[in-house]
């Protein structure tokens, strides 16, 4: 059986030692779970967990995730099962409903209808920045919690941009094109440089401020929208309207999540806003662009150039799928002049999947084997110190249950004459998330506590860890 070891030592060096990737600037200020910090003095050594009442961890990985990732899951001893692209739906819901953890990048997408279906599963995992393909409160009020990887392909993202600014500029894309076809067309007529030109961040977020350093580095004056009141990097300056940004910026680069204010926030009146011969760059996502307008408005010549990654239909795997049968405009958003169309490439060097590949399956890891909810994006983010191996009649509780009054009550009262050596409890929204360290117990007395809790009607999930 594929199961983590019973008791055994973390064989895995830390993720910091193992990549060296920034830390989020909100992550300092959450304690570092016991099991990164290999140089804080211990009690004892980290004792590694498993469910009392234990079946294997099977894992479905979808989309390609990297060798990183499914490196440390196979070495953990879960069963794995890797493919290389996403799952139609009904292919989708036949898998999911055997594992206990499911890791996707953006192209899947767990809704409710395919979450209804994944009675066993605990954790999903996505490998990359979005989660706007999770139903994240369905997800929430299930008790399944969900873990991505907040930033490490953001300067991936930002150097691509960086690089569709020069070449849009420039109109590489049709010069190489023209080349590649056999004809040599030396022109410089709309041909400009980017130093002193405006460069409009829509979103200052991770990959909209990384973006900022690196345009005022190559001399370009830097604006940013944002909904959020934030201090600029270097000089760049915030805008009070998405109007005033585009009005003033030569180029607009978006880079907000997929939301129902974001949908269309670029259509036929914003792009009538924008600078007579600007230039238009979307790698968030693609309901954000409202396609046929852009097309009108690059075949008008108000824009002149414009850079898409990202497209409301996207294929779920590499072949000739981009045509008018995904997105009703394919053919002719192929047409037009001075565009770059990537394949939702932002995000796919080596470096950013490297790093994503460990940052999420070591939260999953951590999820898994110690409930620790460090990073969740759905649920409250819960942290207790690891169980040592001087502490080897312990049981951890984990007890996922709605936010009602009395539930504290009842859950201490079913641990009664046990001696609870450390608890912690947190909640977001409707959902609260209970951990505790039970010592001096044995399987029957875990069975116990298990049956007691599972029969509340506040509970969502209960885990019992050993
Ligand atoms: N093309 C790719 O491969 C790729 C890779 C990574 C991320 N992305 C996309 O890029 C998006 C941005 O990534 P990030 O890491 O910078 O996210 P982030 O959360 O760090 O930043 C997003 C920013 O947008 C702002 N925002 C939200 N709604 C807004 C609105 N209506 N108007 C203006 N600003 C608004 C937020 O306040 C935040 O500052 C992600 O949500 C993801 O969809 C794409
Ligand atoms: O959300 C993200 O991180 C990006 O859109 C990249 O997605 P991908 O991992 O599917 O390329």
């Amino acid at each position: 059986m594929a199961q983590p070891k019973d008791i055994a030592l973390s064989t895995q060096p830390d993720f910091a030692t193992r990549m060296s990737v920034s830390t989020s600037p909100s992550a300092a200020f959450h304690s570092p779970p016991s099991s990164f910090s290999s140089k804080l003095p211990q009690r004892g050594l980290t004792k590694q967990l498993k469910p009392f009442n234990s079946k294997d961890i099977k894992i479905l990985l979808l989309e390609n995730v990297n060798q990183s990732g499914r490196n440390i899951l196979t070495g953990q001893g879960y069963q794995v099962e890797a493919l290389k692209t996403s799952l139609p739906e009904d292919q989708l819901i036949e898998k999911i409903k055997d594992v206990q953890v499911i890791g996707i990048r953006s192209k899947t997408k767990l809704t409710e209808k395919v979450l209804r279906e994944a009675k066993n599963l605990l954790v999903i995992g996505c490998f990359c920045i979005g989660t706007n393909q999770v139903d994240l409160e369905y997800a929430a009020k299930h008790g399944i919690a969900v873990f991505n990887s907040p930033f490490a392909n953001s300067r991936s993202v930002a150097e691509l941009v960086i690089g569709e600014i020069i070449s849009l500029a420039r109109q590489l894309g049709d010069r190489s094109n023209e080349m590649h076809q056999g004809t040599w067309n030396k022109v410089s007529a709309k041909c400009w440089e980017i130093r002193g030109k405006t460069l409009g961040i829509v979103g200052y977020g991770h990959i909209g401020s990384q973006l900022s350093v690196l345009a005022e580095a190559m001399g370009m004056t830097v604006i940013y929208y944002d909904v959020v009141t934030l201090m600029g990097l270097g000089t760049a300056r915030q805008v009070p309207t998405l109007e005033a940004l585009l009005t003033e910026a030569d180029f607009v680069t978006l880079h907000v999540p997929e939301l129902p204010e974001t949908k269309n926030m670029i259509s036929t009146a914003q792009l009538e806003k924008m600078k007579e011969g600007s230039y238009l760059i979307n790698a968030s996502r693609g309901t954000v662009v409202d396609i046929q307008a852009l097309i009108n408005a690059m075949r008008s010549g108000k824009i002149a150039g414009a850079a898409l990654d990202v497209y409301p239909n996207e294929p779920s795997a590499n072949g000739d799928y981009f045509n008018r049968q995904l997105n009703q405009w394919g053919e002719d958003l192929r047409s037009v002049k001075n565009i770059i169309l990537t394949p939702h490439i932002g995000g796919s060097t080596e470096e950013a999947q490297r790093a994503i590949g460990v940052e999420v399956s070591d939260a999953l890891v951590r999820y898994i084997n110690q409930g620790v909810t460090l990073g969740s994006v759905n649920l409250p983010e819960v942290n207790l110190r690891s169980l040592t191996l001087d502490e080897p009649n312990y049981a951890r509780v984990i007890y996922v249950h709605h936010n009602v009054p009395g539930v504290l009550r009842k859950v201490n009262e079913i641990f009664g004459n046990h001696n609870v050596d450390k608890q912690i409890s947190d909640s977001r929204g409707d959902v609260a998330y209970l951990m505790a360290d039970v010592s001096d117990v044995n399987l029957g007395d875990m069975k116990e506590l298990f049956d007691a809790l599972e029969a509340l009607s506040s509970k969502i999930m209960v885990r019992v860890l050993y």
